[in-house]
């Protein structure tokens, strides 16, 4: 039988997830609901899902699995409806919000009707947001969080990693609570001061419309996250409350010493305050998306020969060691093809490397 996968919001995310799921699994169901029906009409004529929906109640029911991609608030109250639905006893269901604790209490209330819900972030996007904004590639290579709490059983954490594993992310898993801190951090913290740069330079530009025609290149780039769907981030902020309350008095404890050494005209305080960003910043693990975890990457050279994979994936079993991601960079014929061998830790990564420089494996890491 053909899986059905249900996605309630068509927006970027949940149209770049069909698009990527689709692609995985072209034998999959994918419909579609939204509250808006333009964005149900145009996920459709863009052939991001097979068939869109107009009454939850109807679909919801016969669906395997259901991801939930609207704001996080509607997340919550969606949660909510189907809690009263009869759905299919083994139903996997999942989110996408950008907070975690709100929606996986929530969520854990789905448990006593035979369903599993995990709560999930994939730690990629755009400033962009509906449906025609969508992406195959979007989440390659990015960090996806996953929060399982304990009633999940392992079964359902891989069905629902092999599912999402067509978006090529990488994945890792986090409680709630860390989650919302470290996104806290590292995504809402920074999307509250480009907004506020943003309505300081238009204040003043009210005075002096010179200033917003000035304000391009670095302000532009320091800027671009503030032109994000204001109705997201409203409701990110009000389900990361307690955690943003505490950045932001940290957030203020720095510009007040900012502002102390210009008082205090302390060059060498004023130094280093920005030799110190500067050094952090430029030791940030410089992958393309998402820097809250390193890669533990090991690139082993291996001879275009039958039964090279199978050598080197034996040699680590072995030695007990898991690999997390193996990916064949090069292999044309009668050169040396290139293995990616992903860890789960820096010691994982470096027992390997011992092991295969023992069997005359040339390795090395990414710079
Ligand atoms: N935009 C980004 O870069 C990222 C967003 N997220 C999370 O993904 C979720 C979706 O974000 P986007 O796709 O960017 O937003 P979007 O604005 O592009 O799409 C959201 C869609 O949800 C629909 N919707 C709203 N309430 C609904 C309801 N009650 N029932 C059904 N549909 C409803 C809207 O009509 C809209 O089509 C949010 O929870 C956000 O926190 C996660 C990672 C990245
Ligand atoms: O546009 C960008 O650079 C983003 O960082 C997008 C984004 C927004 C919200 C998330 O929870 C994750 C990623």
């Amino acid at each position: 039988m053909r899986r059905r996968i249900l996605i309630i919001g068509l927006g970027l995310i949940g149209g770049s997830l069909a698009l990527a799921v689709k692609k995985g699994y072209p034998d999959t169901t994918i419909i579609g609901y939204d509250i808006d029906p333009q964005a149900s009409k145009l996920a459709k004529s863009l052939q991001i899902i097979d068939s869109s929906v107009s009454d939850l109640a109807i679909e919801a029911p016969q669906a395997d699995v259901i991801i939930l991609s609207a704001p996080v608030e509607s997340s919550i109250k969606i949660i909510d409806k189907l809690a009263e639905m009869p759905l299919k006893q083994g139903c996997l269901i999942t989110d996408v919000g950008s907070t975690k604790q709100t929606v996986v209490e929530k969520g854990n209330q789905l448990f006593e009707k035979g369903v599993y819900f995990i709560g999930g972030h994939p730690m990629a996007g755009s400033h962009k947001t509906g449906v025609e904004a969508s992406r195959e590639r979007l989440f390659e290579n990015a960090f996806y969080i996953l929060t399982p709490t304990s009633e999940v059983p392992n079964s359902k954490m891989i069905q629902l990693q092999n599912i999402l594993k067509a978006t090529k992310a990488k994945f890792i898993e986090l409680d709630p609570e860390t989650h919302d801190r470290f996104a806290g951090l590292i995504s809402h913290l920074p999307h509250i001061i480009a907004s506020g740069l943003v309505h300081q330079v238009a204040r003043q530009g009210e005075k002096e419309p010179l200033v917003s025609q000035l304000a391009a290149g670095g302000f532009r780039d320091v800027t671009r996250i503030a032109s994000a769907s204001p109705a997201m981030w409203r409701d990110i902020l009000l389900h990361n409350r307690d955690t943003l309350l505490t950045m932001l008095a940290d957030w203020k404890e720095i510009m007040h010493d900012v502002e102390q050494m210009i008082i205090d005209e302390d060059s060498e305080k004023i130094f280093s305050f920005f030799a110190e960003a500067k050094n952090t910043r430029d030791q940030l693990p410089s992958k393309k998306k998402g820097a809250l975890m390193p890669f533990y990457d090991l690139f082993v050279d291996v001879p275009d020969h039958p039964g090279v994979i199978s050598d080197v994936t034996a040699l680590l079993a072995e030695a007990e060691i898991s690999i997390t991601n193996i990916r064949i960079i090069e292999a044309r014929e009668d050169i040396m093809g290139v293995l990616r061998l992903s860890f789960r830790s820096e010691e994982d990564l470096n027992l390997a490397k011992e092991k295969l420089i023992d069997q005359m494996y040339d390795t090395y890491e990414a710079p």
